[in-house]
């Protein structure tokens, strides 16, 4: 009798944390690419942790080297939602047992550097903390050839600020309630978005399909226009509040790209207050129109909005 008194409910194993830079060159343009990858498998790996079964064992060494392999051979390695797909149908597709991949990368950006107004060839820097981010998972539980995924799409840490346009009036009010209202305030937040896109229903989810499949999405299209009309929502919308302006803002991206079925945002509230100069007979602003002008920039506590905002009906867009 086993005196085991659990049972293996869950597990998923792999590595985290690679880090790999890919160039190409052509002639004198170069084209960089820099990712912080996780990937973590699943499938009959369950005697690996009951009876230290090794044997069903792919190491998270292997898996690493996949890794690096896959930055030189794979063609989709610049376009980071193909790449996943590619990383994610290579474990499902090479392992029986291995029947799901997750894919997470973290896309690190580099710019060309502008000499005398020219984009350099081959000289970079990193222009902010701004990431792009791809989950994509490849499901080959069914059988390889119904093998399913998911692939989602967004960015984070985009730090944006606007200094008028923004406002913050009739909120709820009770005898907890401090916060005065104010119709012009500045609006600061660190932009995460992430998009589910849908995959073409007819291609059959292999490695050989994934040009297919990004020509249906067409991935870099609908990232740039994504990012785009998140920064123009916010910086041209009179926001009643972050709530409303995030709203806004995921209509617009579902309806100017039929390929993403949802949008998840979240945006911190980064806090601004006016500072008090009456103290020292200097007039701050407050409470006048065109507002303040000297603000204490708050790191905590911050407000943070989230919402999903999902298409009504696929029926209404291309597919
Ligand atoms: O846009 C905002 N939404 C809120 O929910 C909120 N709460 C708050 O204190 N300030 C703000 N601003």
């Amino acid at each position: 009798m086993s005196d085991e008194v659990g049972y293996l409910s869950a597990a998923r194993y792999g590595k985290d944390l690679v880090r790999v830079c890919r160039v190409t060159r052509q002639g004198d343009t170069h084209h960089v690419v820099e990712y912080t990858a996780r990937v973590l498998l699943e499938g009959d790996i369950e005697t690996s942790y009951t009876k230290a079964d090794n044997s069903v064992v792919v190491a998270t060494d292997t898996v690493k080297n996949t890794i690096y392999i896959l930055s030189k051979t794979s063609p989709h390695v610049h376009n980071p939602p193909a790449f996943a797909l590619h990383i994610a149908l290579h474990f499902t597709s090479t392992y029986p047992h291995i029947k799901k991949c997750y894919v997470d990368l973290q896309m690190h950006k580099w710019s060309r550097i502008q000499v005398a107004g020219k984009a350099h060839g081959w000289a970079f820097e990193r222009n902010g903390d701004e990431k792009g981010v791809v989950e994509a998972c490849a499901d080959s539980s069914a059988g390889q050839d119904k093998t399913t995924a998911y692939v989602k799409v967004g960015l984070k840490d985009l730090l944006v600020l606007k200094t008028a346009g923004s406002s913050f009036t009739n909120f709820h009010r009770d005898q907890y309630t401090t916060l005065q209202e104010v119709d012009d305030r500045l609006f600061s937040t660190s932009v995460d978005l992430k998009y589910d896109v849908q995959l073409p229903p007819n291609v059959p989810l292999t490695i050989a399909n994934i040009g297919k499949v990004d020509k249906f999405v067409d991935f870099q299209k609908t990232y740039e226009k994504t990012r785009q009309a998140t920064l123009e929502v916010f910086a041209t919308d009179e926001s009643a509040s972050v709530q409303a302006t995030m709203y806004k803002t995921a209509q617009r991206v579902l309806k100017e790209s039929p390929a993403i079925k949802n949008v998840t945002y979240a945006y911190p509230n980064k806090h601004y207050i006016p500072v008090n100069l009456t103290p020292f007979k200097l007039d701050n602003g407050l409470g006048r129109e065109g507002g303040a002008e000297v603000f204490h920039p708050v790191a905590d506590p911050s407000g943070y909005i989230t919402a999903t905002i999902t298409r009504k009906d696929s029926r209404s867009s291309k597919l």
